[in-house]
């Protein structure tokens, strides 16, 4: 994809569904008694991949444009898979079946793509196998393939090291079949959409955080029935994230973002934003789906260089690639650190950003858990290696968008996994 400067974006859009909470509506909706129908699903590669997992387990699921369909068939209504499961380039898919497979009767086995295949699985398969699971690394490396076969599982309170809404949610889900109560305490809150989505199921669940500290708790009980829902998908951040930069980076802008899940679990680049000196207002706040959403008004804004560390960066992970550009368009120094999560990404987003940034011409480092900024540099075109990171092409476009010359993004199509409609986006804004 060839992106070359522009001015002016001016315009109303719409964000496709939250990528988490469409993961979590299939998985919940597979193993609840009873239909779950979800609207605004997003058709996303990586929810795509979870679709298909619970197909293969005999869930028929409906997909009528951005409305699904899911005809759960209860806590122990899954079946056997006759083939391995594939979970593509989703860790969000593999983690959280992970902890639903441990609960179950048969034996499966669990593939991704060379990248998913990389990523570390040691975080959910000691805290399952503690739990009385059996799972496993097939390649004795403490990644995916994975093989998971019946075991008993009993509840735990968990420790997580790293604060992962993946780690937590694969316990949690383990939990609702466990023999007794289920705790993770976490570093600092992840995003808690299972949380909420459990509740809204019919699961007895908890969430608390220690007084003075930012050390987070989510309990659950063991679960007889979770009951379908109807669900409403709020618009995903993560996917905003590129049109509030655009919008605030692009000379002569006016967005409007509609629809937008503003969890606080997931909202910290709104901080970020604010803190560099962003025109930004919410408006319309409301809930949807138990979940928070607004519509984000941007304004071209010059921005300033911030520090982004501790317990905001899980609430902004995901945005740390985009957030990189619109510090590379700041005036003044941008530190990000505690960010080390970033090394295990789809790829290592610390590397990926830096080189690519490096190019158009922004005088960037690398730290071992994050990286700093000197803004203010002119970007120009470069041939952008997205290593098939679908955060990397889409951080990159909007960069190409203030960069002088023509920017090629390679391997575009990534995008796929997380925002297909994300050039057709552009559309309405100019
Ligand atoms: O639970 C989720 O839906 C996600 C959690 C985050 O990962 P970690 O739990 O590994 O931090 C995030 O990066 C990912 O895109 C989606
Ligand atoms: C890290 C991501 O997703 P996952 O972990 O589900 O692959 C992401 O979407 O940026």
């Amino acid at each position: 994809m060839e992106i070359g400067k522009i001015t002016g974006l001016k315009g109303t859009i719409t964000i496709p569904g939250d990528k988490s909470v469409s993961h979590r509506a299939i998985m919940l909706g597979s193993i609840a008694q009873g239909t779950t129908e979800i609207h605004n699903f997003l058709r996303g590669a990586d929810c795509l991949s979870t679709i298909q997992c619970f197909r293969s387990m005999g869930i028929e699921i409906k997909e009528n444009q951005d409305i699904v369909t899911v005809h759960g068939k209860g806590l122990h209504g899954l079946t056997a898979p006759s083939d391995i499961l594939d979970v593509g380039n989703s860790g969000t898919t593999t983690r959280l079946l992970s902890g639903i497979l441990a609960g179950q009767e048969f034996d499966s086995k669990m593939s991704g793509d060379s990248s998913l295949n990389t990523r570390p699985m040691r975080r959910i398969i000691e805290p399952l196998t503690q739990m009385g699971a059996n799972i496993s690394s097939i390649m004795r490396n403490g990644c995916a393939p994975l093989y998971i076969s019946k075991g008993n599982l009993h509840g735990i309170h968990y420790h997580s090291k790293v604060a992962s809404a993946q780690v937590k949610s694969a316990i949690l889900l383990a939990g609702l079949y466990a023999d007794s109560e289920t705790a993770v305490t976490e570093p600092t809150l992840s995003r808690n959409h299972t949380e909420l989505m459990l509740k809204e199921y019919g699961a007895d669940v908890s969430a608390s955080f220690k007084l003075g500290s930012t050390v987070a708790t989510a309990s659950v009980k063991p679960c007889t029935e979770l009951f379908g829902q109807n669900i409403t998908v709020p618009g995903d951040i993560s996917s905003a994230a590129y049109f509030i930069a655009a919008g605030l980076l692009v000379p002569d802008s006016e967005i409007v973002i509609k629809n937008v899940g503003i969890n606080s679990t997931r909202s910290g680049i709104l901080k970020v934003c604010e803190n560099m000196g962003a025109n930004i207002s919410l408006l319309h706040e409301t809930r949807a789906g138990g979940e928070p959403v607004a519509d984000i008004l941007v304004r071209t804004s010059q921005l300033h260089g911030t520090t982004v560390e501790g317990p905001i960066i899980p609430t902004l992970i995901d945005e740390i690639p985009i957030i990189a550009v619109m510090a590379a368009m700041a005036e003044g120094t941008t530190v990000i650190r505690d960010a080390a999560e970033l090394k295990v990404k789809e790829t290592n987003r610390i590397e990926t950003v830096c080189d690519n940034l490096a190019s158009m011409g922004c005088d960037i480092t690398p730290t071992d858990d994050g990286m700093i900024i000197h803004g203010g540099n002119p970007l120009h075109s470069a041939n952008i290696h997205t290593l098939l990171d679908h955060r990397i092409a889409m951080a990159f476009t909007i960069a190409g968008l203030v960069a002088d010359g023509i920017t090629n993004i390679l391997d575009s199509k990534c995008i796929d996994v997380s925002y297909p409609t994300f050039y057709d986006t552009f559309e309405d804004l100019l």
